[in-house]
């Protein structure tokens, strides 16, 4: 006697997964809870619809959004369990603090650090381990580490100021501003010096503006595998591929990861006075599997790249367009003079003006701001869930569950908000009223839970680079460089070209 399973052929196989296909997708757009909200029909059933602007066309995801609500109006329905608005006025609503907000964990767990504060989706799991560190990254703390800044934006005019005067040889300004990044960033948050800037060659022909992994995001969202396969890669295999820049971070991975298993208070350096963040976390009281080794690892390896390329990305477009314009730089140059002037009168020595003045200059914070809209860090929607309670958007009822994105970059390029948005003009931000007005929709940090940890820290760097390198040299950029510089792919952060937009000759300022 056959059993029945023999007399299954192929192609009862093909017609079955033919039939489970049509009746997912009849209920995708029939009888899911988002089935009444407007969309691509395909979006509606299927995620390849994403994954095709994702990873066959590189990073097009965020702009086809855009296009498609053109279409469908301001509430859209972007995959089959996804809400997108592209209305400004509900930014407010749905990035704040109030309740409880979840991340969208389908698109968190691509980044293989689960257990890292900026991929941790539930919301009251991160509210402790952001607890953990919200003093480590305070204004306070901050400027009472303003030191490690300083210290590199020194070496930067330093090395900036070798290329001074050369008439045949182009400094990369962009990749300096990487290295830059990269230093500032993993010393604050551990302690470490590793001269990234100091062993980098800039000379123009060598220098490329170094790609972040956001490829691999991009892949691995769809392909759930790809992050697991990417993490069983010897690190040898890994480095073999990267620059100078990735095996430095390799290195201090591999090296955190050890140490996270000292005990609390024991970096293994004998060093007792510097504070990292795996000494915050070591040392508070959290649950011990809050302090496993795993956990630091994606901790430290997520923060620290949290400040490199939004940093660096924001410093160089602000930097472009102020030499772009020497209208900007005039006034730039002229507020920066009054704070030196009133110091050399008062006789207090050194002509670096502190960050607490900086911070009180209305152009250059203008400037800042301007740059920031602009290039505000990320690329990507960031959806927010409010797991326990239904929203509602103009009347319509979202149900409890739904992640619902929006997308800063997209909203600071609204013309409705900003009259020809791709001009860079920091007048926009000259009258206190409008900055305040504004704030309900300009957002480079996000709001909310899950506002950026850094963001004290990006401030410093911008306000200490830009007063630094605008007071001592002149740059000539080549105008096409603009094209290198803006959003061509979303990467999660900003994606550019790869480009070194930044090329240039280097001018001392004549004193
Ligand atoms: C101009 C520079 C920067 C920009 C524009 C920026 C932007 C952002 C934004 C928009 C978010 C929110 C993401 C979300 O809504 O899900 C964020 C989160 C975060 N950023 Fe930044 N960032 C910058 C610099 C930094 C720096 C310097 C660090 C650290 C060294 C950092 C570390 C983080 C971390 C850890 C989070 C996650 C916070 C959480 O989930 O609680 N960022 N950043």
């Amino acid at each position: 006697m056959t059993s029945p399973v023999e007399n299954v052929s192929w192609k009862h196989g093909v017609v079955l997964a033919a039939l489970y296909f049509l009746t997912l997708a009849f209920h995708r757009l029939f009888l899911h809870p988002l089935a009444g909200f407007p969309g691509p029909r395909l979006a509606a059933v299927t995620r390849d619809f994403e994954a095709y602007y994702d990873v066959v066309c590189n990073g097009q995801y965020t702009f086809k959004i855009a296009e498609m609500h053109k279409r469908y109006g301001p509430i859209i329905r972007i995959s089959p369990h996804e809400l997108y608005v592209s209305d400004p006025s509900f930014y407010e609503k749905l990035y704040n603090q109030d309740g409880k907000w979840d991340k969208y964990d389908w698109a968190w767990d691509a980044f293989g650090a689960p257990l890292s504060t900026i991929c941790t989706a539930k919301h009251h799991v991160h509210k402790r381990r952001r607890a953990v560190l919200n003093h480590f990254f305070s204004k306070a703390s901050v400027a009472s580490r303003i030191d490690i800044v300083q210290r590199s934006v020194s070496e930067l005019c330093r090395k900036v100021d070798e290329f001074a005067d050369s008439r045949s040889i182009q400094i990369s300004l962009g990749a300096a501003i990487s290295a830059f990044t990269r230093d500032v960033s993993i010393e604050f948050a551990i302690g470490k010096r590793y001269h990234i800037l100091d062993a980098l060659d800039l000379d123009a022909d060598e220098a490329t503006l170094p790609q972040t992994s956001g490829s691999l995001w991009q892949r691995s969202k769809h392909f759930r595998w790809y992050v697991s396969l990417m993490k069983r890669m010897p690190s040898s295999m890994v480095q073999k591929t990267g620059g100078d820049g990735v095996n430095a971070f390799v290195f201090f991975l591999q090296y955190y990861s050890t140490l996270a298993a000292a005990p609390p208070g024991d970096d293994g350096s004998g060093d007792t006075t510097t504070r990292t963040i795996v000494h915050e976390i070591l040392n508070a009281q959290i649950p011990p599997a809050e302090k496993s080794p795993g956990r630091v690892f994606e901790e430290v390896g997520t923060i620290t790249r949290g400040g490199f390329e939004t940093v660096a990305n924001s410093l160089r477009m602000i930097l472009y367009h102020i030499y772009a314009d020497p209208e900007v730089l005039r006034r730039l140059r002229a507020e920066l003079a009054e704070p030196r002037r009133d110091r050399s009168q008062n006789d207090q020595g050194s002509s670096d003006i502190s960050l607490r003045t900086l911070k009180k200059l209305l152009y250059l914070t203008a400037v800042l701001m301007e740059g920031l809209r602009l290039s505000p860090g990320l690329s990507t929607r960031s959806q927010r869930i409010a797991p326990d309670r239904d929203l509602v958007y103009n009347g319509r009822v979202i149900p409890a569950g739904t992640p619902v994105g929006m997308t800063t970059l997209l909203m600071h390029h609204d013309p409705a908000l900003y009259p020809d948005p791709k001009r860079f003009d920091p007048e926009r931000w000259m009258d206190m009223d409008v900055r305040r007005k504004a704030e309900k929709t300009y957002a480079p940090f996000g709001r909310g839970t899950r506002i950026c940890l850094g963001m004290h820290l990006a401030w410093a760097e911008l306000y200490l680079v830009v007063a630094a390198l605008v007071q001592r040299f002149d740059f000539q950029f080549d105008p096409a460089a603009l094209a290198d510089l803006e959003c061509s792919s979303d990467q999660f952060i900003i994606g550019t070209s790869g480009r070194d937009g930044l090329k240039t000759f280097v001018s001392r300022v004549p004193v």
